[in-house]
């Protein structure tokens, strides 16, 4: 039994606290009726809290942590990055939620852009942490609006929820789309022509 004591208080806001993972690991597995000290178990509590550190490793990053490449290129028509693969945790039921993120912008008038990657690593920021697919969604594309200054944004996201094929409702193959469209892109037609470029694969 572990002493709560022990745990040094409430949790520091912005670190990651590895002995306490790994302590709350050992509960759970105690708590689902397991033995974490047999033989199988010993190293599981410290290897699942790394991989939580990982797993939210956005919790610690900012957006303009990767954002931090942007050229005037003069490019100011639309840009769009589509299927960026994603991996998210749900936060209801701390499982994950799959996907793909498609990202889009119109680019100021001074053609300010960043680099593809960085729209990437941007969807990496957000999903990183414990989500809900409309916040993901918002996020990436209210951080788009902040740094770069474009004259709008769309992000569409497309994912199958483990907390509904391997739980609950059971479900298995049910996608969840969300999208969330800023300035510019509001336009129906301009929305219909990125819509048009992300649905056409
Ligand atoms: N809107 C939204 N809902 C989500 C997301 N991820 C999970 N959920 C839902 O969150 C809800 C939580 O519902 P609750 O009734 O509190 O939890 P529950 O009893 O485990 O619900 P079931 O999943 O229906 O068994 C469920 O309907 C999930 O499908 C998400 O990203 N966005
Ligand atoms: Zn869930």
């Amino acid at each position: 039994m572990i002493d709560p004591v022990t745990l040094d208080g409430p949790p520091a806001v912005g670190t990651f606290d590895q002995k306490r993972a790994e302590n709350a690991i050992r509960e759970l597995l105690l708590a689902v009726g397991e033995d974490p000290d047999r033989e199988g178990l010993l190293e599981t509590p410290a290897r699942v809290a790394r991989a939580y550190k990982e797993i939210f490793a956005g919790l610690w990053q900012e957006p303009e942590d990767v954002l931090t490449t942007t050229f005037d290129l003069g490019h100011d028509e639309m840009v769009l990055v589509k299927d960026i693969e994603l991996t998210s945790v749900c936060e209801h039921h701390l499982v994950p939620f799959r996907g793909v993120a498609h990202v889009g912008y119109i680019p100021s008038t001074s053609g300010k852009i960043t680099g593809l990657s960085k729209l990437a690593r941007l969807v990496d920021v957000y999903a990183r942490r414990p989500q809900v697919q409309e916040r993901l969604t918002s996020q990436v594309a209210d951080a788009l609006m902040r740094i770069l200054e474009p004259r709008g944004a769309i992000v569409v996201v497309e994912c199958e929820h483990m907390c509904m094929s391997m739980r609950g409702i059971r479900k298995p193959g049910a996608k969840t789309i969300t999208s969330c469209v800023r300035g510019q892109l509001r336009d129906p037609a301009t929305r219909a022509e990125a819509m048009s470029l992300i649905i056409g694969r």
